[in-house]
């Protein structure tokens, strides 16, 4: 079946296709013209990079927050320029089909929203499947079997935990805190631990960093001091990395675990022998699957490719009607 599966999440924007795989894997923003605001100058990397350097009359701009569309013009302009490069041109002038990714705690207006857009951005047809089914299926899990799967999605702006099991959703926990949450307490721990002032990529990429970073080493990190105001750089242990982040990671740990209370024990013994499987960007943040581990007393695995199993999944479904209908209600 011809077709896109779409991940539109707060920071990144995944398409995929049956016959090519992901073909678009971008960063959600967009750059406009003032005088013209609803037609993308560009979009992804371009568009990001940007950030604190845009020139007068052109705007930067973020079409999602918190995994939901918060400005529906801006969403269909974004959306719009999203199809026109993923998709070939004969395909986009047939008006393809697509099934996009939403937030398992999202609220039918939010959804209504997301089928909007894509209906107005020229789809033909549109299904939505949640996030954490979709980056099941992306990791070879059948949300349709007798049996619980408990899904942990670490995004940009939202942080969900679900346990699905027969084509439904047995329970779920949203917390407002993820990925951006964590870049601006490390902005905020630099300036009052190291007196810097560091931007919002800047901060961005030492939390990332970190995972790479083998144990004992450090991160050298870039800004501006916050007397001075000249530039300059400091070196950051992986480890006070790991501990800037911990009252947030902490956070996002403890508000998911209460989904743990929902879960009768049969679902639990599922998830025991299985594991919690943990996706989206920050589930590669060091030591957060450790965290996890303790928190919920359950292992953990963290997905092969985070960032990208929505997308195949919504992808996937494609080809399987009956997931989304299953999980459509
Ligand atoms: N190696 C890494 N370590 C820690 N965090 C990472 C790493 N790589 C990416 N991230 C973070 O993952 C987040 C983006 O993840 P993802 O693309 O899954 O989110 P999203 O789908 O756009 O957001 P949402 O699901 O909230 O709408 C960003 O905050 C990014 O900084």
């Amino acid at each position: 079946m011809r077709g896109l599966g779409i991940d539109l999440g707060t920071t990144n924007t995944v398409v995929g296709t049956l016959e090519d795989g992901i073909v678009l894997n971008e960063p959600s923003f967009m750059l406009v013209r003032n005088k013209d605001p609803h037609r993308a100058l560009a979009i992804g990397h371009d568009a990001r990079a940007l950030i604190g350097r845009t020139p007068a009359g052109i705007t930067q701009v973020r079409p999602m927050r918190d995994g939901v569309v918060v400005d529906l013009d801006s969403a269909r302009a974004f959306v719009t320029a999203v199809i026109e490069r993923a998709a070939p041109r004969r395909w986009y002038r047939r008006r393809p089909k697509a099934i996009f990714s939403a937030p398992a705690g999202a609220t039918p207006l939010e959804r209504r929203a997301l089928l909007e857009v894509g209906h107005e951005a020229g789809l033909r047809k549109v299904g939505l499947i949640p996030e954490p089914v979709a980056g099941a299926i992306g990791c070879g899990i059948n949300p349709l079997e007798a049996r619980a799967h408990l899904v942990v999605n670490i995004g940009g702006g939202t942080s969900e935990v679900t346990a699905v099991s027969f084509g439904g959703v047995i329970s779920h926990r949203t917390c407002q805190l993820a990925g951006e949450d964590l870049d601006e307490a490390l902005h905020h721990y630099v300036r009052e631990e190291h007196h810097i002032i560091v931007g919002e990529l800047t901060a961005e990429r030492a939390k990332m960093g970190a995972a790479d970073t083998a144990e004992g080493q450090s991160l050298v990190v870039e800004g501006l001091d916050g007397v001075t105001g000249r530039a300059r750089m400091i070196s950051l242990d992986v480890e006070e990395v790991v501990e800037a982040l911990r009252p947030t990671t902490t956070g996002i740990v403890q508000t998911l675990t209460a989904c743990l209370d929902d879960l009768p024990p049969q679902a639990i013994s599922d998830v025991m022998s299985e594991g919690v499987l943990v996706i989206g960007g920050g589930a590669m943040l060091r030591g957060l699957a450790h965290l996890f581990e303790e928190s919920f007393g359950l292992p953990v695995k963290t997905a092969e490719r985070p960032l990208t199993c929505v997308a195949e999944g919504a992808t996937a479904c494609l080809d399987h009607p009956e997931l989304v209908a299953a999980y459509s209600g």
